[in-house]
C-alpha cells in the first residue's frame, strides 16, 4: 500500500520547550490509523506540525509524495489534508449550512464529491438543524458539523484531534459509527482519541506516543492482544 502521509524524525518546541523529538509513521491510501497517548505526550503537537500551524524543527513531513514540512497551514489543507481540531472550532455566528459551504472544494479531485445531501444524510441531525446558527448546538452537533465541514473539502486524509473527546455516550457511539461508514468508503482517516476498544475495531494501524517519542507501533490485532499496552501508555 502506497502512503499517502510519511512523517520521520518530527521533532517540535514550544520556545525552548522540546515536545517532540523523534516522531515517525506513516498512514497508507484507504487506510485508518490512530495516534495515542496520555495527555500531554505530543498528539496535538504532532497533528499541528503535519498541518503546519507549528513549524517543525526537524524532520520531515511528506503527503502525496511530496514534501509538505515549512510549507503554509493553507498550502497543505488545499492538497487535501482536513483537519477536525480539538475543540471543533466551527463558526459560532454561520448556520449549519453555512458551516458546510464555507470550505467546499474538491481536494483529492473524486468523482463523486461530498455533497451536503450527503453529510446530512450521515448526520441527520444536522439536517434537522440545518438553518442553526453554530453556537446553538450541542457539542455532538458540533462535532459532527465539524466532520461534515471536513468532508465537504474532499479530502485525501481526514485528521480528527480527540475524534469523541467529551461527549455523551450516544453521540460517542454515533461518531464512531460514522467514522466506520466513511472507512467503508474508503476514506483515509488519521484518529485521536482514548476509546481503544473501539479504535482496534475501526483502525487498521496504531502509534503509542510518550513524551514526545514513538514507544510501539502495531496493527489492531497486536493492540487488542495486549492491554498492558492500553494501560502503561493511555491510561485506559
Ligand atoms: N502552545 C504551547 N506552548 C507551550 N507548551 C505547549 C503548548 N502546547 C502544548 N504544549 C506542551 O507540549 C506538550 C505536548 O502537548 P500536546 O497538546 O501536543 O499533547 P497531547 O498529547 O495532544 O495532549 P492533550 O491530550 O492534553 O491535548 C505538553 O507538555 C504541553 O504542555
Amino acid at each position: 500500500m502506497s502512503a499517502l502521509l510519511e512523517v520521520e524524525h518530527l521533532q517540535c518546541a514550544y520556545g525552548s520547550s522540546q515536545v517532540l523529538f523523534d516522531i515517525h509513521f506513516t498512514v497508507g491510501e484507504r487506510e485508518v490509523a490512530t495516534l495515542l497517548g496520555r495527555n500531554g505526550m505530543g498528539k496535538t503537537t504532532t497533528v499541528r506540525a503535519i498541518l503546519g500551524l507549528t513549524p517543525p524543527r526537524g524532520g520531515t513531513v511528506r503527503f502525496l509524495g511530496e514534501r509538505i514540512d515549512g510549507r503554509s497551514p493553507d498550502r497543505i489543507a488545499r492538497m487535501g489534508l482536513a483537519l477536525v481540531p480539538e475543540g471543533r472550532q466551527i463558526f459560532p455566528n454561520l448556520t449549519v449550512e453555512e458551516n458546510l459551504r464555507a470550505f467546499a472544494a474538491n481536494r483529492a479531485g473524486v468523482a463523486q464529491p461530498w455533497t451536503l445531501e450527503r453529510v446530512y444524510a450521515l448526520f441527520p441531525r444536522l439536517k434537522e438543524r440545518r438553518q442553526n446558527m453554530g453556537h446553538q448546538l450541542s457539542g455532538g452537533e458540533q462535532q459532527m458539523l465539524a466532520i461534515g465541514r471536513a468532508l465537504m473539502t474532499n479530502p485525501h486524509l481526514l485528521v480528527l484531534d480527540e475524534a469523541t473527546e467529551g461527549l455523551a455516550p450516544l453521540v460517542r457511539e454515533e461518531i464512531w459509527r460514522c467514522l466506520a461508514t466513511l472507512r467503508g468508503q474508503r476514506q483515509a482517516i488519521m484518529v485521536i482519541d482514548k476509546y481503544v476498544k473501539r479504535l482496534v475495531r475501526l483502525a487498521d494501524r496504531h502509534t503509542l506516543i510518550e513524551r514526545g517519542r514513538v514507544v510501539w507501533q502495531g496493527d489492531s490485532q497486536q493492540l487488542a492482544a495486549d492491554e498492558g499496552l492500553w494501560v502503561r501508555y493511555v491510561g485506559v
